[in-house]
């Protein structure tokens, strides 16, 4: 795996944080030591496609980068169901092609170059967004909530995970800093997470969990469930609901 170095000697001018051929070539290695608990997040992922994936099925990865999330799910798909791998950079989805084959026995995995936010998405059984919403512009964000919570299946799930901020001060710099210390521990320097954080500043654009969690409610999504969260990286669980059978009481 190649060693992220992008940040490590001194830019004179930082350019906003961009998913090119640079970033594509290092990217196994600067996600897993820039993001605390990223390989609990993909494991999980494996475990709740094996649950809410179902014969017929299509499984949304939006903003698939090299694949990771793709590749478990496939393992855990049926044949029958069908991996939509999105992403719009050139320099993943390309990656990501050649990587990518038919497998016997295995389901379609097809690989798209686009704009998540004018996909179309249908017959969804579980849609996941590791790590990319943040990426979006926050005007976009609820529009494509509401066409992924439309595009699934009673039953069916979303997995979104987000670098998040946090409402009370003193509780967002501590998150930040230990996020900082995180990163440190995993070997970059002061100026390598100083330099990625001013090229990060207007590309990515984190909420909080409370921000998030209401706009999934008001798409739709009565289960909303945060079940993992390490400094300011945070993940949750949101299901559209089976329709209550006859005699049932609606709660809203
Ligand atoms: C942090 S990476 C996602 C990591 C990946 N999901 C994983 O689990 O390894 C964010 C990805 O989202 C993609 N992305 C950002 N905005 C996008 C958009 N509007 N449409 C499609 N892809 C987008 C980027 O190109 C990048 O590959
Ligand atoms: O390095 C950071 O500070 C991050 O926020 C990590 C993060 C992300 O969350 O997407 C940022 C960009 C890279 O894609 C990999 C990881």
């Amino acid at each position: 795996m190649s060693r992220d170095q992008i940040y490590s000697l001194p830019q004179t001018r930082i350019g906003d944080f961009t998913f090119d051929d640079a970033v594509a070539d290092v990217f196994p290695d600067m996600i897993a030591r820039s993001v605390p608990g990223y390989s609990s997040i993909l494991s999980m992922i494996e475990q709740l496609a094996s649950r809410f994936i179902r014969p017929g099925t299509n499984v949304y990865d939006l903003g698939c980068s090299l694949g990771a999330a793709t590749m478990l799910m496939r393992g855990r798909a049926p044949a029958t169901s069908r991996i939509y791998a999105i992403d719009n950079s050139p320099a993943m989805v390309a990656r990501l092609k050649e990587q990518i084959g038919s497998e016997p026995n295995r389901c379609d995995v097809v690989v798209q170059e686009a704009d998540i936010c004018d996909t179309p998405m249908s017959n969804a059984s579980f849609v996941v967004m590791n790590l990319t919403l943040q990426f979006v512009s926050i005007e976009k964000r609820t529009e494509l909530i509401q066409t992924i919570y439309d595009s699934l299946i009673p039953g069916g799930a979303m997995l979104l995970s987000e670098k998040i901020r946090f409402d009370e001060h003193d509780q967002n710099l501590l998150m930040v800093d230990l996020h900082h210390d995180f990163k440190l521990a995993h070997g970059y320097s002061e100026l390598e997470i100083a330099q990625k954080r001013t090229a990060l500043e207007n590309r990515l654009l984190p909420e909080s969990i409370d921000e998030h969690t209401v706009r999934l409610r008001d798409a739709g999504f009565r289960c909303v469930a945060p079940w993992f969260q390490c400094f300011n990286f945070a993940s949750i669980l949101a299901v559209k609901m089976e329709p209550a059978g006859p005699g049932t009481e609606l709660s809203k």
